[in-house]
């Protein structure tokens, strides 16, 4: 199956968690990490994310500095990469900033289970891509992505869609800047959350690259083939 070069980006507290018990975005990191960030994204041909993600934190998922949207736009492509939602059942707000903010495609992946008069209303501002019977089936989308002319995407969290992605095998490469704060609370999403790998099943990287950045650590990893997907 063909698909995207995928690649996860995240901001971790030390305790390895992205947001609080209350599921509220969190400033983790800091000016330096969020230009890294948008360097990343404007690099990028889609931005992806969860439904969970879009109801916490409605991000914009926009490009926000406006030499890399020049840039952009003068290699021939959208100001902004096409914005994804993983979103089985069409719950994405037709309001959200994904939406309003920015110039760009807009891709909504849902299962053929998604009521059909949300559906009717998404399909007025996004592209939709039907993958999987109940909730959306991720290898199916990734190959639907690629025939679409995605050949990299960044998926930007959260917890429940990275366990998605990293155990149907999915991503090439991992980012995660870990900052110096402790959230704790065990409801608080974690870099992956979902089910879990038993222990044969363990998922393993190999370490690219780790950097001091303010006052955390950036770090890159390689994941590698696992027999088990
Ligand atoms: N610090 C950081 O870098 C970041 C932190 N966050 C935080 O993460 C939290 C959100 O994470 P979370 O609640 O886990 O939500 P996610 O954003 O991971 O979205 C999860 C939802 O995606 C949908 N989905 C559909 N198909 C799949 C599939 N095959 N695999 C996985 N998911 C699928 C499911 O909803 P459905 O069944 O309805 O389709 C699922 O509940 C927020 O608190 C946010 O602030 C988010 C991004 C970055
Ligand atoms: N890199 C990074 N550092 C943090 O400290 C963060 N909290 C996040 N969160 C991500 O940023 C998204 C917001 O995007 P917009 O500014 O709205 O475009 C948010 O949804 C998380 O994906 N990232």
């Amino acid at each position: 199956m063909e698909r995207p070069f995928t690649f996860i980006n995240s901001a971790m507290s030390a305790d390895g968690k992205i947001s609080t018990k209350e599921r509220k975005q969190v400033r983790i990191s800091g000016q330096i990490d969020f230009n890294r960030m948008d360097k990343l994204r404007a690099g990028s041909d889609a931005v992806m994310v969860g439904i969970g993600t879009v109801l916490a934190d409605d991000p914009s998922l926009t490009v926000k500095s406006a030499e890399l949207k020049e840039e952009r736009i003068a290699a021939g492509k959208d100001e902004n990469p096409a914005r994804v939602v993983v979103d089985s059942k069409a719950r994405t707000p037709v309001d959200a900033d994904i939406f309003k903010k920015g110039e760009g495609k807009r891709i909504i992946l849902i299962s053929e289970s998604a009521p059909a008069d949300k559906v009717a209303l998404l399909k007025k501002q996004a592209t939709i891509v039907v993958a999987g019977k109940d909730s959306v089936d991720l290898k199916q989308a990734m190959s639907e992505l690629k025939t679409q002319g995605i050949d990299r995407l960044m998926v930007e969290g959260g917890a429940t869609l990275n366990w998605g992605m990293i155990s149907n095998g999915l991503v090439d490469e991992i980012y995660t800047f870990l900052g110096n704060l402790i959230i704790g609370g065990k409801t608080a999403p974690t870099f992956t959350d979902g089910e879990g790998f038993s222990e044969k099943e363990i998922q393993k990287l190999e370490l690219i690259d780790a950097d001091k950045m303010e006052d955390g650590i950036l770090i890159k990893w390689k994941v590698l083939a696992n027999s088990k997907q």
